[in-house]
């Protein structure tokens, strides 16, 4: 991995909801690289984006309790106040979401959001701040960017949107960009550009993406680095060949069992995971994916750990089954796959 640029240490994240705290983070140590792009992958519920979130403190509120460090630039930006916050966000750490009509003003032309983004954190003029947002629309690859800068959202399809919603996302060059699904509502040829535009600014401007995606045909086209989330910790990480080609933890070869071989049979996706995912309040102490898991044995509860068991040089796992037991489970769910 590249040098460091933000580190998260024992992040914590807690909803009050009726019956408890819902424990929708429950301790993660991540170091996102400088110039890389970590996909955060899981299924509904898995906390992907209440990580994401918490990291610039979208999530703050009465209800929600977030404990840990988010190192970034010399702070923690956990206990960085709301107004030093608001300076990172949009400037740092830009985030943008999928649901991008939701997102955008409806009764502002498009152009006018993305300068007002940029003259949110920069002293420039209104001409110039409207040139530069003109300018941004066409990085973002929008044809014919002087004509949609005077649209607003509604006249726009939902692909143009979303490259808008990453127009405001660059408007200030941020280090960071989290992407949380920004390909999801979008239909198959779309999505294709807009992950090869994530792509570009990877490797034009050197931006850190954090891709938040429950779509494995993201991963493989654009991550460089993976990391599976379950019940709100990491069950496994490493680089994209790693965790794809090689899994270790029984519910990464499940996800990836459950995904439609390209050379296969256009099938839809089977459920190659039974039961669902824990959202109570109450977690075991043990790995929280035993219940659904094949090849649970008594090991599986006490605590998992994620460290490095098997596999390539920077693939670390969760899971207590032994090398043997591995090959089995990734042998059977296989047998499943289409
Ligand atoms: N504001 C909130 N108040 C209470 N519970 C919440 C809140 N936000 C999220 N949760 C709960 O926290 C858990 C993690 O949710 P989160 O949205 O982070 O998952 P996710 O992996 O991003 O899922 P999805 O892919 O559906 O967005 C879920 O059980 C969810 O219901």
């Amino acid at each position: 991995m590249s040098e460091a640029l933000l580190e998260i240490r024992g992040l914590t994240v807690g909803f009050d909801v009726p019956g408890g705290r819902l424990p929708a983070v429950a301790g993660i140590d991540l170091t996102l690289g400088k110039g890389e792009i970590l996909a955060l992958v899981g299924e509904s519920g898995s906390g992907k984006s209440a990580l994401s979130m918490s990291l610039v403190g979208l999530n703050r509120g009465p209800r929600t309790h977030i404990g840990g460090e988010v190192l970034f630039g010399g702070r923690n930006l956990v206990t960085t106040g709301e107004k030093e916050l608001r300076e990172v966000r949009g400037k740092d750490i830009a985030v943008v979401f999928q649901d991008a009509l939701a997102a955008l003003n409806p009764t502002q032309r498009v152009g006018d959001q993305v300068a007002e983004m940029i003259r949110t954190h920069r002293k420039i003029s209104r001409g110039d701040a409207s040139k530069r947002a003109v300018e941004l629309l066409g990085e973002v690859g929008i044809a014919n960017p002087a004509q949609t800068a005077r649209s607003y959202p509604h006249q726009l399809s939902g692909g143009m949107r979303q490259r808008v919603m990453i127009a405001i996302g660059l408007a200030n060059d941020p280090a960071v960009l989290i992407a949380d699904e920004p390909t999801t509502a979008l239909d198959v040829t779309i999505q294709a550009q807009v992950l090869r535009l994530l792509k570009k600014l990877q490797t034009e401007h050197g931006t850190t993406i954090v891709l938040i995606t429950h779509d494995l045909g993201v991963v493989a086209e654009v991550a460089d680095r993976v990391a599976v989330m379950y019940a709100g910790r990491i069950i496994e990480q490493g680089t994209r060949d790693e965790v794809l080609f090689d899994p270790q933890h029984p519910y990464t070869m499940g996800l990836l069992s459950s995904v439609p071989r390209v050379d296969g049979p256009a099938v839809a996706r089977l459920p190659a995971i039974a039961g669902s995912p824990l959202t109570g309040v109450t977690r075991p102490e043990g790995c929280a994916f035993a219940p659904r898991c094949t090849f649970v044995h008594d090991a599986c509860l006490s605590p998992p750990v994620l460290k490095k068991r098997y596999g390539g040089p920077a693939h670390l796992d969760a899971c207590v089954l032994d090398e043997t037991e591995r090959a089995r489970a990734r042998g059977a769910l296989e047998e499943v796959a289409p």
